[in-house]
């Protein structure tokens, strides 16, 4: 049968990029998505808003909801130091599959988890599981109808305090009305918009930053 799109990424990796060269796994799937085929990593233009707020918050544990093909989980893993790690959560065995490969091609396995299920199996999970007390940043990119419920689980499982960043992908494609409307309105989160494009599109999207104040 025909291979499936995230396997012609890998291809595109694996032909293109350069074993243990990061940004060289990055810029094969951007060209990839950009001139053969679209797909849904953050991309280049919203991939650098996403450097420049992992470069600001220099975080030490890092969440990211939606692993997909490890595109965004290379970008952070290549801008953290030594001891520093990423725990990523993809539901999709196929693309866990695919991304497990782009993340050893990329050679940043030793400072990212990637783990198989739902987020919200997962996150009551964390402190137990892999000793986390708390996140400094969460990315978040899964189900967009699970942007908010999420938030609220990891609020109530104190995987969020004072500082922790949350940075949300496609808030206006496909779109997060009831997340934004949440953390543009609660007194806890001090929240702005990082206007952009949807990955390799003319169309409009963009990433919203949400600090956690603290209650
Ligand atoms: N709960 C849970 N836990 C863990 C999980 N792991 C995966 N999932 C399921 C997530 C499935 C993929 C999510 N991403 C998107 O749907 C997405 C879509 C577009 C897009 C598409 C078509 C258009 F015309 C325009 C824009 C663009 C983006 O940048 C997107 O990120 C999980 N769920
Ligand atoms: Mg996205």
């Amino acid at each position: 049968t025909r291979t499936s799109r995230p396997q012609r990424i890998l291809k595109a990796v694996q032909t293109k990029a350069t074993v243990g060269d990061p940004q060289s796994v990055i810029t094969a799937i951007d060209h990839f998505c950009r001139h053969r085929e679209w797909a849904m990593n953050v991309g280049d233009e919203k991939g650098s808003i996403l450097d420049s707020v992992v470069n600001e918050v220099s975080p030490v544990t890092v969440l990211e909801l939606g692993t997909y093909c490890g595109y965004s989980t290379v970008r952070i893993a290549r801008l953290l130091p030594p001891g520093a790690c990423v725990i990523t959560l993809e539901f999709n065995p196929d693309y866990a599959a695919i991304a497990r490969q782009v993340i050893k091609w990329s050679g940043l396995e030793d400072k990212v988890q990637l783990v198989e299920g739902a987020s919200g199996d997962w996150i009551p999970w964390m402190k137990e599981h892999f000793g986390v007390q708390a996140f400094d940043l969460v990315f978040l990119d899964h189900w967009k109808e699970r942007y908010l419920p999420d938030t609220k689980l990891l609020e109530e499982c104190g995987l969020i305090q004072k500082g922790t960043v949350l940075l949300a992908d496609n808030v206006i494609c496909p779109g997060t009305p009831d997340y934004l409307e949440y953390v543009r309105n609660s007194p806890h989160y001090n929240s702005q918009y990082y206007r952009s494009h949807l990955e390799y599109t003319k169309a409009e999207d963009g990433l919203e930053k949400s600090v956690f104040l603290g209650y």
